[in-house]
């Protein structure tokens, strides 16, 4: 069986600048997952033009959009790029730009031009899953996160918290701490 070697990264979003270049469809599936799962992403959209849904997302989040074509001047400051244009060799040389200052790409659904793909994503409160099927299937990475959503309890953020306050309450030393925690949630994983 082959595995998936790809290594999930929690970011903050909100403190990194993501640049989106296209503003059709693609543009406006990657950016309604992003914002989804990060609603002050801080994100700029730069297009020829834009979808009139799309323009509807930046109005109601903390994006910023530039109707141009794209030229390499629109990578300065930024650390994450989505390229979603529909011109092939314009993805290539946003790929090609970017991998030449360091900057993490992913060429929206051309898994050979990216550095980091987008996942299924589900959160409930304070925690949050990420779903990849190595690029294999996307669309079994939504049902995943549909099915996700769908059976864990709205609640376990209750559960997060109670643990968090918990743990503010026990006495002793770190390797204590972790000996109690792990005594008290071994329910959890315990077969019936
Ligand atoms: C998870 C999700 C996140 C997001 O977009 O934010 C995501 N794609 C989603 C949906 C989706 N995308 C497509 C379909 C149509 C059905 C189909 O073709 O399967 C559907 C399903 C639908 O819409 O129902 C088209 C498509 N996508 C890619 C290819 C190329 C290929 O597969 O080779 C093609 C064919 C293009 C063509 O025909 O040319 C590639 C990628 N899409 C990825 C992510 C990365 C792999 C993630 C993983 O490891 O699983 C990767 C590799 C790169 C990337 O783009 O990051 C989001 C679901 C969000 C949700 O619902 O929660
Ligand atoms: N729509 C889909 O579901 C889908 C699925 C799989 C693959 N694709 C592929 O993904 C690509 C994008 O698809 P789409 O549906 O978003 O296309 P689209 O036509 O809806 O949008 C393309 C966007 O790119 C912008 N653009 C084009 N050239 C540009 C440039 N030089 N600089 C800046 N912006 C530029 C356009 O203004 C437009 O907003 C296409 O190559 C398509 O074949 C699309």
């Amino acid at each position: 069986m082959s595995q998936n070697e790809l290594y999930p990264i929690f970011l903050k979003v909100s403190q990194l600048n993501v640049l989106i270049i296209g503003g059709g469809n693609v543009a406006l599936e990657k950016l309604t997952f992003l914002l989804k799962s990060s609603p002050n992403a801080q994100v700029l959209v730069v297009s020829k033009d834009f979808d009139e849904k799309l323009i509807e997302l930046t109005e109601e989040f903390n994006v910023s959009t530039v109707t141009a074509a794209y030229s390499k001047s629109a990578l300065k400051n930024k650390q994450i790029v989505i390229a979603a244009t529909n011109n092939e060799q314009v993805n290539k040389q946003i790929y090609l730009d970017a991998k030449s200052e360091n900057i993490l790409i992913n060429v929206a659904d051309t898994p050979k031009l990216c550095d980091f793909y987008l996942g299924g994503i589900v959160t409930k409160g304070n925690i949050k899953i990420a779903i990849s099927t190595n690029g294999k299937s996307p669309t079994l990475a939504k049902r995943l996160r549909q099915f996700f959503e769908e059976v864990i309890p709205d609640n376990i953020d209750d559960l997060a918290n109670n643990l968090n306050a918990f743990r503010k309450t026990i006495k002793g030393n770190f390797q204590e701490k972790v000996d109690t925690l792990n005594d008290l949630t071994k329910g959890i994983i315990e077969k019936k």
